[in-house]
């Protein structure tokens, strides 16, 4: 095994893919970057020690970016059944110091590193340098961070703000909000914005009709073939949702810094975001539509975003 001086690693956890490198002088080794399937694998100590093994390293620290709240140095996953616990990533991984962030935080420390390329800017707006930022993480889950520059760095606030009730402004929107609460109860955010979420509304939307296996990424294959189909018409919504949500979200934070999206949907969704109306949905804000065509919003392209973020915490503790 090759003992590397200084060598971290890092890992985004998400409810469906986890991502893992190797830092090295504070920076993230891009030949060292692999994705695992989570459904493979029985915990993230496996997914680990495979990558560990593979990669014959040692490391000393370990920075996750979990996608679940992170409480005393502990995550429960959202959307999967794994408990992700210090000690036991330290006996995984025989790093000395493992450190657990909300994955948006770790979005949310990645922001001021993205390359330019890596950025499709869909609303104009007019972002002050060193405004607050929210960065929404739209995958297998929802959720978002409030990114704010202090005196001592940057601090990524984390929330579950994807468990909160979902906003339904009109009939349909309603109709759905039914649907979804008879099946778990309880009508979230994530139920109806999300990977999970979009299949959700179509099945709603194609009641008694729909292939019950269908996925995400199907859904969003038919609406890049045309616009007329049902699965588009389940697309649609899902945007005018993501707007009036993110819409709420940038009125509640005020993020001047500018709004940016992360996550497998949102990426899917770029080039039918605005055709689909989730502009429109985002200013649909009364006296303050004029108000929130400040914000400028982005979505950010780079699956590995988190990272870099994670790389950076470790760096500036
Ligand atoms: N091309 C695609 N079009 C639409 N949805 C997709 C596409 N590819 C993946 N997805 C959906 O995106 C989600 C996975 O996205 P992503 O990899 O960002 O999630 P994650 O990081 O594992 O999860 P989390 O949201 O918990 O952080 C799944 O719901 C999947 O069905």
């Amino acid at each position: 095994m090759k003992s590397s001086k200084d060598m971290s690693l890092v890992a985004d956890i998400g409810g469906t893919n986890t991502r893992v490198a190797l830092v090295h002088e504070n920076t993230v080794r891009q030949d060292s970057i692999k994705r695992f399937r989570n459904a493979e694998f029985s915990n993230l100590e496996v997914i680990l020690k495979t990558y560990l093994d593979g990669h014959r390293v040692d490391v000393d620290a370990v920075c996750l970016a979990v996608a679940g709240p992170v409480q005393e140095n502990r995550a429960q996953m959202t959307n999967l059944d794994w408990d992700i616990e210090c000690q036991s990533i330290k006996a995984a991984t025989n790093a000395y110091d493992v450190t657990i962030l909300n994955d948006l935080q770790a979005q949310g420390h990645a922001l001021d590193q993205l390359p330019a390329d890596q950025l499709y800017q869909i609303a104009p707006g007019k972002s002050q340098h060193d405004g607050p930022k929210l960065v929404v993480g739209v995958g297998t889950g929802f959720n978002a961070a409030l990114v704010v520059e202090t005196e001592k760095g940057v601090v990524a606030l984390a929330s579950e703000c994807g468990h909160i009730q979902l906003p339904a402004a009109t009939d349909d929107q309603l109709a759905l909000f039914k649907f979804i609460q008879a099946d778990h109860g309880f009508c979230s955010v994530e139920d109806a914005v999300s990977g999970r979420g979009l299949v959700n509304i179509y099945r709603w939307m194609a009641q008694g009709t729909a292939n019950p296996d269908v996925t995400a990424k199907e859904i969003v294959e038919a609406c890049d073939a045309g616009h007329k189909n049902p699965q588009a018409a389940a697309g649609k919504l899902f945007c005018k949702l993501l707007g009036h949500i993110t819409g709420d979200l940038a009125l509640t934070q005020l993020p001047h810094g500018g709004l940016y999206f992360v996550g497998g949907v949102a990426r899917a969704f770029t080039s039918h975001l605005i055709q689909f109306g989730f502009y429109d949905a985002f200013k649909d804000k009364g006296r303050f539509s004029e108000f929130m065509s400040h914000f400028q919003i982005f979505i950010v392209h780079d699956d590995f975003a988190a990272l870099n973020g994670a790389a950076s915490y470790l760096s500036k503790r």
